[in-house]
């Protein structure tokens, strides 16, 4: 429930004094529906069914005025009045149903940019945590449980107030016959607590069954060229299907709870009337007008009882929802990159480009006693290209994450341009990285939007040279609407080595004073990668460029070399120097690649 009413008191923090004047306008609308029912006796009189001399004291009290009035003013008189109330209730509705609507959507907003945002300033290693499918499911389908809730949270306060004063009204007409009324539907509404836990239980059933859906999906998706050329269709389809039929139940569950609520509501109101009819007039002899009108307003509250309880299921089976979103709220608070408050200020302090590690530790598993990287010691220096190389697993990628502030540092020290890496001049370093990965990211859209994306006011004459330097010119050049041209869903409609050259296009568009290639030319051929090698070559001298390569052959032109192994640095130099190395990984690597070329 708390973290129900976390949602509840941010909405109130952020919609103010406006969520009381709909609270204020409910409030109006629902005397103005009472007026309205009361205003049926003085109608019917003038049917002849009921005699206003003959009604009830109070009703008769509220009328009296019209014993007064010629008759022929009476009718267009009461017509005139009980229509004024049902258009202006009927505006007012109409009004409050648009302001809610609007709070809703602007809380809803809020609350979707809040998270999100805080989600993308979290550190590095809160990513490296989650599962990718977990995180998109909290944003979309448990998200919009928790909006869902805020919305019948909405609608129980409007019933609540509704109900309130049609209470009142009936209070007034008959306080005996009310209180008994009221006192069957607390029982009830005791009874049908059991309802509501099962409906919290099925909630969490939701969450948990979303989640693996979700995961599931994902994997499958992103793996259906194994599935397709491993012939594995088969298991996912037989896993969908039991899956499929755990969420079919858990529905056909929701369903019966529903119904089951709305029959104890329905039989219980039947029964509740009938008795009601029947003492009223045996026992607390009621007159007919009064047993007429709280016949009138009860009929139109028991609906409103069975929404009261339906929200309240509702709102019971989001609480799983709304408990998983602030929780993961709450962990980005905890994990929030302190250098993202300041990233709207973008700060344009310089970084030459130069690294030193200083006995440098990292594990991603504080439990195990093994590091990844092991007591780095290193020194990359401005505007040279150094390459990192090493076994698959040696920690390669792991020691770009610590040198970009991703990974930060279990013992000793990362330092930029000589000073240490802190919160204070990450933003600065960020700013000045070009980063190209080895799965490279492309938007589903032109070429040149996903270009300008790290500079949106490149012109076409640097989008060109930017694909010059990435041998990405000619094959841009040939589609048929050139840089206009929109890839498909992650650059699926491009091959591998074009969306590399895209990727490494857009890098150079920045104008970075680092460029970091991991793997960055693995998709390439060997023409092209030779051509974009060169191409590398001529940023010796312009910025600092860190490449990670398996090929060998790739990084010849490098000024230092940097060999990896199990998280220890075993070798640094010179490509030269370490190729004589006799014995040592590098001239082993080097031996290897020569024999499988031939
Ligand atoms: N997010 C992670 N959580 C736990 N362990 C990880 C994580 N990422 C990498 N590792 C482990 O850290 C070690 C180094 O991984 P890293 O990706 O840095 O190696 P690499 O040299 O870049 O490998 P490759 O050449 O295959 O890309 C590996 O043993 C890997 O299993």
């Amino acid at each position: 429930m708390n973290a129900f009413l976390y949602y509840i008191k941010r909405m109130h923090h952020f919609a103010g004094k406006g969520l009381y004047v709909n609270v204020v306008g409910r409030a109006i609308v629902s005397l103005l529906e009472g007026a309205g029912i009361l205003l049926l006796i003085p109608l019917i009189s003038f049917g002849g069914f009921v005699q206003v001399e003959n009604v009830s004291g109070k009703i008769m009290e509220l009328f009296h005025f019209l014993t007064r009035i010629p008759e022929s003013f009476y009718l267009p008189l009461v017509l005139g009045l009980y229509l004024f109330i049902v258009v202006g209730q009927t505006f007012l509705q109409r009004y409050l149903s648009i302001r809610d609507a609007r709070i809703r959507e602007n809380f809803s907003r809020h609350l979707r940019l809040d998270i999100y945002s805080s989600l993308l300033n979290s550190r590095w290693s809160f990513f490296l945590q989650k599962r990718k499918s977990d995180l998109v499911n909290l944003l979309t389908t448990e998200l919009a449980r928790v909006l869902g809730a805020i919305n019948y949270f909405l609608q129980l306060l409007s019933h609540i107030i509704f109900t309130v004063i049609q209470i009142c009204i009936a209070l007034w007409l008959s306080a005996w016959l009310t209180l008994f009324i009221l006192a069957c539907g607390l029982v009830i509404g005791y009874c049908s607590k059991s309802l509501i836990k099962r409906s919290n239980k099925l909630g969490k059933q939701t969450s948990k069954l979303g989640e693996t859906y979700m995961a599931g999906i994902t994997d499958q998706i992103n793996g259906i060229k194994d599935i397709k050329s491993n012939t594995l269709e088969h298991n996912h389809v037989n896993w969908l299907q039991s899956l499929t039929e755990k969420m079919s139940e858990e529905q056909i569950n929701y369903v019966k709870l529903r119904s089951d609520s709305q029959l104890i509501y329905k039989l219980s109101s039947a029964c509740l009337i009938a008795l009601f009819i029947f003492i009223s007039l045996k026992t607390f002899s009621a007159q007919q007008d009064q047993v007429l009108l709280l016949i009138l307003i009860f009929s139109r509250l028991w609906p409103k009882f069975t929404s009261i309880q339906s929200n309240i299921e509702q709102i019971a089976a989001s609480i799983p929802s709304c408990r998983l979103v602030r929780e993961l709220l709450q962990e980005c608070q905890k994990e929030k990159e302190k250098v993202a408050v300041s990233i709207e200020t973008e700060n344009k302090t310089a970084i030459k480009g130069s690294f030193q590690c200083q006995n440098v530790s990292f594990r991603y598993n504080k439990t195990k006693e093994e590091c990844v990287l092991d007591n780095i010691n290193l020194h990359i220096l401005q505007n040279q290209i150094t390459a990192i190389v090493g076994p698959s697993g040696a920690g390669k990628s792991t020691l770009i994450d610590l040198l970009m502030g991703l990974n930060i540092p279990e013992k000793g020290e990362v330092l930029i341009d000589g000073s240490p890496l802190t919160e204070e001049n990450l933003l600065a370093l960020r700013n000045s990285i070009s980063y190209v990965s080895q799965d490279p990211f492309l938007f589903n859209t032109s070429i040149r939007e996903n270009l300008l994306m790290v500079k949106n006011t490149a012109s076409d004459e640097e989008i060109w040279e930017a694909l010059q330097f990435s041998q990405g010119y000619e094959f841009v050049k040939e589609l048929p609407h050139g840089l206009d041209t929109v890839i498909g869903d992650r650059g699926v409609r491009l091959s591998g080595g074009e969306r590399q050259r895209l990727v490494l296009a857009r890098a150079l568009l920045k104008k970075p004073s680092i460029l970091i290639l991991d793997e960055a030319t693995s998709a390439l051929d060997v023409r092209n990668e030779a051509k974009v090698s060169r191409a590398v070559e001529e940023l010796k001298g312009r910025m600092t460029v860190i490449i990670i390569a398996h090929r060998l052959s790739t990084i010849r032109n490098a000024d230092a070399v940097i060999v990896l192994e199990k998280g220890k640095i075993v070798q640094q130099g010179s490509y030269t120097q370490l190729s004589k190395e006799k014995g040592h990984l590098f001239n082993e690597l080097l031996q290897s690649q020569a024999q499988a070329v031939q």
